[in-house]
């Protein structure tokens, strides 16, 4: 279950290649009981996944947020699950953050670099429903990853950028599939991205909850993605508001 990330390019194989050098596991906590992520993604519309994040390698730092005071303005904003940024170099995150944000009662994605398997046992002991999979860092691990992530019982946001990705993701039996519109080597966006990968999937017969990430700014972009989309992850855009729920509702009330 070792991704090879020597030849991962770019700022994605930084990252990475960090992540896999802190990895020690510990004994964990006995996992709480959670939210289903999958479920919350399944109302009608499409659902919201707020993101907190504080500072990020494209936009350097957002802000200083509380998590837990984030999670409630997401929750009274509309938001349906939260996606908690935990990688701390890059993006100033903790598992920490991820603790204070179940104060809302909304299920959580572990948003980080998973390239070990204890990283999914320690989400999930800290209360996460889901976790990221990247394909471009896991690659043809990517089944295994997910079939760990199932055995602790978490969801998993499998996330493809590329056609060779998303082939990869449907091989590995992804039941919920993430198309980002950021190239995680460059962090360059290109919001044609999502709906091109996405049409491709559901031509393909993929008939999972189907999430568009990354670049999202107004109520008009959200609507181009009804339909095709169950989902949206927002973390930038919602971040830089001063006040989160009116930022939220604003978007919201456009769809
Ligand atoms: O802040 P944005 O542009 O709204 O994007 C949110 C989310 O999609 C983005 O943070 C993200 C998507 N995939 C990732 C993988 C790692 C770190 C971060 C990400």
């Amino acid at each position: 279950m070792r991704p090879d990330l020597k030849k991962v390019p770019g700022v994605l194989g930084e990252i990475a290649r960090k992540r896999l050098a802190e990895v020690r596991p510990y004994p964990l906590p006995p996992p709480p009981p959670v939210p289903s992520f999958r479920e919350a993604l399944l109302g009608p519309g499409l659902s919201v996944i707020a993101e907190i994040k504080k500072k990020s390698p494209s936009q350097g730092p957002i802000r200083e947020v509380d998590p837990l005071e984030a999670a409630l303005a997401y929750a009274r904003g509309g938001a349906k699950a939260l996606s908690v940024l935990t990688e701390p170099h890059w993006f100033g995150g903790s598992l920490e953050d991820l603790v204070r944000a179940r104060g809302a009662g909304l299920p959580l994605l572990r948003k980080d670099f998973v390239v070990d398997p204890f990283m999914l046992e320690e989400a999930r002991a800290f209360g996460a429903s889901a976790a990221l999979l990247i394909v471009a860092l896991l690659g043809e691990e990517t089944g295994a990853y997910l079939e760990e992530a199932r055995r602790v019982g978490l969801d998993a946001l499998v996330e493809v950028h590329t056609e060779r990705e998303l082939e990869v993701a449907l091989e590995a039996g992804a039941e919920i599939l993430g198309v980002n519109n950021r190239d995680l080597h460059t962090l360059a966006i290109d919001l044609t991205t999502a709906p091109r990968l996405g049409r491709l999937a559901r031509k393909r017969g993929f008939s999972g909850v189907l999430v568009a990430e990354s670049g999202y700014r107004t109520g008009e972009e959200l609507r181009a993605l009804e339909g095709l989309f169950d989902a949206v992850l927002i973390g930038t855009n919602l971040m830089e508001a001063k006040d989160l729920e009116g930022a939220l509702k604003g978007l919201l009330s456009g769809v």
